[in-house]
């Protein structure tokens, strides 16, 4: 549906030149949801606004609805701009404008008629659960109302895509969950595709079905949530994940498991079905080991589980080779010591 074919952006200020994305080839497909993350600077909102030309690239192509948007006229670009609604981190709205009349202005842009106005309004106060406010205006609101209305007003022309610039960092958690509900529930029900930036891997996982990890411009990295969670490639996801799974060992565990010569330290993946066996268990009374847990946890991710353990498998060297050899085939299987846990 959205599709980034080696594009670059490329600022020119007045004593430099600031590349904020680089060489990004990315597709986002029809009906999901798709988080990009990464650190304050690495690009996101640069790469978000390049999907409604808020931003040209410098070079590559972009491509919504199989058209190349770089191409498209005036008349054009602007009902590819009614197809894209946004939502924004500080919400954008209108002070001056009541709630009704904040959802209703793009319907007024749109040059639709008053009384289908009044009928699509209403319809989407009563989706976003904000009917009672609609004479309020945005500071009479709390953030999480506000960014209700953000999102009335953003799918006030039926847009097919929903682009959202940190829909959440502005939220205490509590509303960070109800206002990633809704986002969920616009997908679902109304066959919106969402495309959202964010620095918080929590809205990744609760959310996005698919999602890149940025850095300096690129992207790093790329796959399905349920993958990047359990097999995460480049540090900078691994810190992303760590700061919502606290799975690993503390230094000072860590150490003290050097000093009294553990060596067999294994971090254990597991990943839908095998979250259900007993392969612990199993392989205990197979084989002639002990098997110590240190740390533990199982999430849900997109429906389906996943896990992570830390174990200390005690026996003979060769014991426990062939214990290592036998959980592989079951679940992802890593030595800890080697990289800090
Ligand atoms: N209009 C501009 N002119 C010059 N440089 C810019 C402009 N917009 C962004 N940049 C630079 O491009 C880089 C990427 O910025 P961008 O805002 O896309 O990152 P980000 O990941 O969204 O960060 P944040 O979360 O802090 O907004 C930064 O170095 C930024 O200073």
């Amino acid at each position: 549906m959205i599709t980034f074919e080696n594009v670059t952006k490329v600022f020119q200020t007045k004593d430099r030149e600031v590349a904020a994305v680089k060489d990004v080839c990315l597709t986002v497909k029809e009906g999901e949801i798709f988080g990009i993350i990464g650190f304050s600077g690495a690009g996101k909102s640069t790469l978000l606004r390049l999907v409604n030309l808020l931003e040209k690239p410098t070079s590559g192509k972009i491509f919504v609805n199989r058209q190349e948007i770089t191409k498209l006229s005036t008349k054009e670009l602007r009902k590819l701009r009614q197809n894209i609604g946004m939502i924004f981190q500080n919400f954008n709205l209108f002070n001056s404008r009541t709630v009704f009349g904040n959802v209703e202005y793009p319907l007024k842009i749109a040059q639709v008629p008053k009384e289908e106005r009044k009928r699509i309004v209403w319809e989407l106060l009563r989706f976003v659960g904000l009917e009672d406010k609609a004479g309020d205006y945005p500071e009479q609101l709390s953030g999480g109302q506000k960014q209700r209305v953000g999102i009335a007003r953003a799918l006030a022309t039926s847009p097919k895509i929903l682009i959202c610039d940190e829909p959440t960092s502005a939220l205490d958690p509590e509303t960070t969950n109800d206002i990633l509900n809704l986002l969920k529930k616009v997908n679902r029900e109304l066959n919106v595709t969402i495309l959202l930036i964010t620095h918080e891997m929590h809205v990744i996982r609760k959310i996005c079905d698919r999602v890149a990890v940025m850095e300096e411009g690129r992207i790093i990295e790329e796959g399905s949530v349920l993958d990047i969670f359990t097999s995460p490639k480049t540090r900078t996801t691994k810190n992303f994940i760590r700061s919502v799974i606290h799975d690993s060992l503390s230094e000072s565990l860590l150490e003290e498991l050097k000093r009294n010569g553990t060596n067999h330290l294994y971090r254990l993946t597991f990943k839908g079905d095998a979250t259900k066996q007993p392969i612990l268990s199993r392989i205990s009374k197979r084989y002639n080991v002990d098997v110590n847990i240190l740390n533990g946890n199982i999430s849900e991710l997109q429906g389906q589980l996943f896990g992570n353990l830390i174990v200390e498998i005690i026996g003979d060297g060769q014991e426990v080779k062939r214990v290592i050899e036998e959980l592989k085939k079951v679940v992802q299987v890593k030595e800890v010591l080697s990289d800090a846990g």
